[in-house]
């Protein structure tokens, strides 16, 4: 496996502090490139829209909530169709891969990335690669046309397959130029685009005009820059009717306690989503908030209140939450999935167990607990209505950036505008809950649950490690560092 990183950043200053993180593009490594007019001009659908054509200087300001004497700030270049274009329709021989684990809507994006080429572009060379990475020196390619992928998005998962695991860059690199491909779409999450991103550095080291476009895919939330991934709100969705079923149960017996466990391996976005979405949860812990079970102010203490309040109870948790206490208390050996992630032990099992124990040993009240785990089926549905909208956006604009002559970035929205990002900002780091954020101070005061820290520990944490930090905003900040102290200290 490949490391990133050997890509010198773009990087234009303006005035008053601006910058442009800007993307590399073919012409910055092959001399001479012709250009050719966009195809779209002559489009009937498109050539009525006024400005179709994205103007060459237009950014994207990644913080948006600034102050009389902000500096301008960092900006991406927005995404769009250009006036000019590097490749000519029928020269253009595109692939599409997909990687990672599974999320509602990948099959809208290929859907989209076809009939985008096909229908703005002309383009009608397009393969799919099966079985993910390993599919480009293992597995037969598909042809994909408009006819094959026009059903697709109605159904989860991806036909084109997936897996995690066997990223091999030069057996890629060489099926990419064996083939004569020109155009290569990723869509996969942070180990993907890592993976996209030393594709890219090869490519370009061997001096090929392939465009390499990242569409970023997670079900968890946690890439950064990006304003939220698509298949989150249908995950989200999904998840309301774990939840219901907790709540339906727990409130039909006498102390009943509803468990759902969701994904969200070191991000709880699902579960904090979920619950506000909800209003029937009454405790939800996610893996950046710490807590423990016993004692005062502990989860025990406060399942025993809540029960005598209400008679019930149901408890959301992300998949990652709580690791720490599980691995004290059952060790066991590392476990990693193919691609070197770290395989979780199922902390909602676990916690059943601790809580149904400390019942029957405290003999002060008897439960009845159930435990639902709608880990899988929350990601193998199909996207929802809003989702297959934002999958469309995404394809397009990475047709319209590879189209650009555009490389080595990944599209997304920043702050509602759609907008090519490098790749290095987008695997720098993961994207995680902010615990001093408004959001999950949002979800407290929903749940009216205990936060499981002390104020003062994190007021005193933030002077001493981060007193220019922005956490109360928690807008893309670059804060993880700080507050991975604070959670370090409070545990
Ligand atoms: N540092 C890396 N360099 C090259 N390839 C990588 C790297 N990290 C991961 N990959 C490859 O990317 C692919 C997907 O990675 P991974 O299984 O971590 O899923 P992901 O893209 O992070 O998606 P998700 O976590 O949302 O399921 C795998 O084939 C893996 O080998
Ligand atoms: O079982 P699989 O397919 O490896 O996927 C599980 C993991 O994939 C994710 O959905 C995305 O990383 C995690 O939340 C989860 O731990
Ligand atoms: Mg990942």
């Amino acid at each position: 496996m490949g490391t990133a990183g050997n890509v010198q950043p773009k990087i234009v200053t303006g005035d008053a502090g601006y910058v442009l993180e800007d993307v590399p593009h073919l012409a910055d490594y092959i001399p001479d490139l012709p250009t050719y007019p966009n195809p779209l001009q002559d489009n009937a659908a498109y050539s009525v829209v006024k400005q179709y054509f994205v103007n060459d200087d237009d950014s994207v300001a990644q913080k948006i909530v600034v102050h009389k004497s902000s500096p301008r700030g960092t900006h991406f270049r927005r995404a769009g169709p250009r006036q000019k274009v590097y490749f000519e329709s029928d020269e253009v021989h595109a692939c599409i891969v997909t990687c990672g684990g599974l999320c509602p809507g990948l099959n809208t994006v290929i859907r989209e990335i076809v009939c985008g080429l096909n229908h703005m572009y002309g383009v009608n060379r397009v393969l799919g690669i099966a079985g993910g990475y390993r599919g480009f020196y293992s597995q037969n390619t598909i042809s994909l046309t408009p006819k094959v992928v026009n059903d697709i998005h109605k159904r989860g998962g991806t036909i084109l397959g997936t897996s995690r695991g066997g990223h091999d860059t030069s057996k890629i690199v060489d099926s990419i130029q064996d083939r004569g491909i020109n155009q290569v779409y990723i869509i996969g999450g942070d180990g993907t685009q890592r993976g996209a991103s030393v594709i890219f550095e090869e490519i370009q080291r061997r001096g090929l005009r392939v465009a390499v476009a990242g569409i970023p895919k997670t079900i968890d939330n946690d890439i950064p820059v990006i304003d939220k991934s698509f298949g989150f709100d249908t995950a989200v969705e999904e998840a309301q009717r774990a939840i219901n079923a907790a709540h339906v149960e727990s409130e039909s017996i006498e102390n009943g306690i509803g468990v759902v466990k969701l994904m969200g391996r070191y991000s709880g976005f699902i579960a904090m989503h979920a619950t506000l979405a909800s209003r029937d949860v009454d405790c939800c812990l996610i893996p950046e908030s710490p807590f423990y079970l016993e004692g005062p102010g502990g989860l025990f203490e406060f399942i025993e209140k809540r029960l005598k309040e209400n008679g019930h109870m149901v408890i959301v948790m992300a998949e990652g939450a709580g690791q720490e206490l599980l691995s004290e208390s059952m060790r066991s050996a590392d476990r990693q999935d193919p691609s070197g992630n770290k395989l979780l032990q199922d902390v909602g099992l676990w916690i059943s167990q601790k809580i149904r124990d400390h019942f029957s040993r405290s003999k002060r009240m008897g439960i009845t607990l159930k435990y639902i785990d709608p880990t899988y089926m929350i990601r193998a549905v199909p996207s929802n209505a809003s989702d297959n909208v934002y999958c469309t956006l995404l394809a397009q604009s990475a047709v319209h950036g590879a189209m650009a002559g555009y490389t080595g970035f990944t599209v997304g929205p920043v702050n509602g505008r759609h907008s090519y990002i490098p790749f290095y900002r987008i695997i720098e780091r993961q994207n995680k809950v902010v615990i001093t954020d408004r959001m999950w101070a949002r979800l407290l005061s929903s749940t009216n649950q205990p936060s499981f820290l002390s104020p003062t520990d994190i007021i005193e944490d933030k002077k001493e490690e981060a007193p220019q930090s922005q956490l109360l905003n928690g807008e893309n900040g670059r804060d993880d560092e700080a507050l991975e102290k604070v959670i370090s200290n409070t545990c």
